[in-house]
Formats: structure tokens, C-alpha cells, sequence
């Protein structure tokens, strides 16, 4: 499956997340500078970036891990502040890391329900309802399309692409506003990134929840992403929908290390009248 096949967002989606004018940093090192972002209801953005470009600390700031030094959140049309990652959780956002937080030696839907079992009294017991997670775990991964062996297996027993379809799973289990995947696809190779990237498109297909995601393959952003943002030295350098960029484009302005006004603005100086 490809963009062209998933009707574009439409206009009037409304914002559910603006983050304005963050900045921020750690001690001598700057991270972020004056960044602001915009998400849709049901959206996919591609958060691009150089290794040390703010991607994470974007994040972070996001899911509660660190505070901005200055600017705004606002929510579902509220300002809001996280303290901690449990804040941001409440107001419905849910990050998946890269390390997945699974747990390797235990079932599948055993993870899925992980600090949220479902329990049963026997015989004056009140014990695991291990029938019922599972099949709720098999109706949720089918309603996902995610398609594994079986939901007895053990975790360390999946490949590292359904592994990850599991940990997105199980975050979005809470229907969550948005979620916020941390390089998915790294070190996934391509039939793995398939999983994930189907994953990613019923998401953006069923446009219930908008996803942040941060990846380093240009060609997958333009597979699964509405729009993309890319951070340059801690500043947003593009923001642009993939059907008004295109791969080439990225890579140029990647290649420049400047954003794409500043490109036209020099093509304009060199070629007045034709930008
Ligand atoms: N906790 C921290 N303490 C000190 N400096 C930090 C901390 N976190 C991030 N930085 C610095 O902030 C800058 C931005 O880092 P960040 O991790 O956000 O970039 P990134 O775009 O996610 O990079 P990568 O793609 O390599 O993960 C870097 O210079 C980094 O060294």
C-alpha cells in the first residue's frame, strides 16, 4: 500500500496537538530553539532530523520526560503541562521507545495486558483470566491486521517487526489522541519494516489517532506520513505536506542543512522571477 491509495487528511480535521515556540536546553547544549509543530486529528507526521537535530527531546517534552524551558502545549484546545510521562499519558498520549518495554519471556497477550489483567474468582480465588485476555489480544491484533503466530508465543520468539507492531499495539490499546513512535523501523530490515509500516497505515487509514513518527528512511516517510517536519539544529527547517515535496526535495534541503525558504529565497537571488 502506498499514499495514493489512503484519501489525503481532510482540511477540516481539526488540530489536537500544538506545541509553540519550544525551546530548550541542557546546561552549554541547545537542543530545541523556537520549535512549534501541529498535529491533526488522524494525521501521520514524519519528525525528520540529523542525529542530535531535537528529535527526541521534541519528543520527550511531549511524553513528559523532560520541560520545556519556554513555550506552549495545548491539547484537544487546552494548555497543558506535564510534570512526568504519567501527565501526558492522561491527556491521552502514549510514546512507544525504542527499547518497547515488553517483557521477552512472557505471552504475547500476556504484554498486551500488561498492569491492566483481567482477573476471575475461583473457588474463593481471585486469579488471571487467561481465556478472556486472550481472546480479547487475538480480536485487537486481528482489528489491527497484526498478524503473528500466535498470541501464546512468547515475545523473545516474534521477529523484531512484530515485535514492535506488539509494543504500538498495546499503547494504543487505551485509544490514546496520539502516539508517538521512536524510530520504529531502525534496525529492522525490509520485510520486518513491512509489518510496521502496514501497521502504521491502517492507523492512518482508520484516522482515529495522529502519529508522531520519527524516521531516518526518507522513501518510508513518503510510504505511511501526511506531512513532515524537518528539525535542523534544533529548529524546524521544513514543514511541509508529502504531496507538496517529494523525496528529491527532502534530500536537498537535508543536503543544505537549510530549510526550503531559505533555499528559494537563494534560487530567487540567483534566478530572480523563476522561484
Ligand atoms: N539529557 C541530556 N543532557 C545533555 N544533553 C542532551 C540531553 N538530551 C539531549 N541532549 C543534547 O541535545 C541535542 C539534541 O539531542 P536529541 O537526542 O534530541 O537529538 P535527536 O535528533 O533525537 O538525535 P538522534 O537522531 O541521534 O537520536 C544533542 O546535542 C544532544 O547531545
Amino acid at each position: 500500500m502506498n499514499t495514493q491509495d489512503i484519501p489525503p487528511l481532510s482540511k477540516d480535521s481539526p488540530v489536537v496537538l500544538e506545541m509553540s515556540n519550544i525551546s530548550k536546553s541542557f546546561g552549554a547544549v541547545t537542543a530545541l530553539v523556537d520549535v512549534s509543530i501541529k498535529l491533526r486529528q488522524g494525521e501521520v507526521l514524519a519528525l525528520v532530523g540529523d542525529n542530535g537535530a531535537g528529535k527526541s527531546t521534541l519528543i520527550k517534552i511531549l511524553s513528559g520526560f523532560h520541560q520545556p524551558d519556554t513555550g506552549t502545549i495545548v491539547s484537544q484546545g487546552k494548555e497543558v503541562r506535564f510534570a512526568s510521562p504519567r501527565d501526558a499519558r492522561a491527556q491521552g498520549i502514549e510514546t512507544v521507545y525504542q527499547d518497547l518495554a515488553l517483557i521477552g519471556d512472557l505471552s504475547v497477550f500476556h504484554n498486551m495486558f500488561l498492569g491492566r489483567e483481567y482477573h476471575k474468582r475461583f473457588l474463593g480465588l481471585n486469579l488471571l483470566d487467561n481465556r478472556k485476555m486472550r481472546e480479547q489480544a487475538q480480536l485487537y491484533l486481528d482489528t489491527l491486521g497484526i498478524s503473528i503466530p500466535s498470541v501464546n508465543s512468547t515475545v523473545d520468539l516474534l521477529s523484531g517487526g512484530q515485535r514492535q507492531c506488539i509494543a504500538v499495539a498495546r499503547s494504543i490499546y487505551s485509544s490514546p489522541k496520539i502516539l508517538v513512535l521512536d524510530e520504529p523501523l531502525a534496525a529492522l530490515g525490509v520485510r520486518e519494516s513491512a509489518h510496521v509500516l502496514g501497521l502504521i497505515q491502517n492507523l492512518r487509514q482508520q484516522r482515529q489517532v495522529s502519529v508522531i513518527l520519527i524516521v531516518h528512511n526518507y522513501n518510508q516517510i513518503f510510504e505511511v506520513c501526511d506531512r513532515i517536519n524537518f528539525l535542523h539544529s534544533g529548529e524546524v527547517a521544513l514543514d511541509a505536506s508529502t504531496a507538496d515535496t517529494s523525496e528529491e526535495e527532502l534530500i536537498r534541503i537535508v543536503k543544505s542543512g537549510l530549510g526550503r525558504k531559505a533555499i528559494d529565497a537563494a534560487a530567487a537571488e540567483v534566478r530572480p522571477g523563476l522561484v
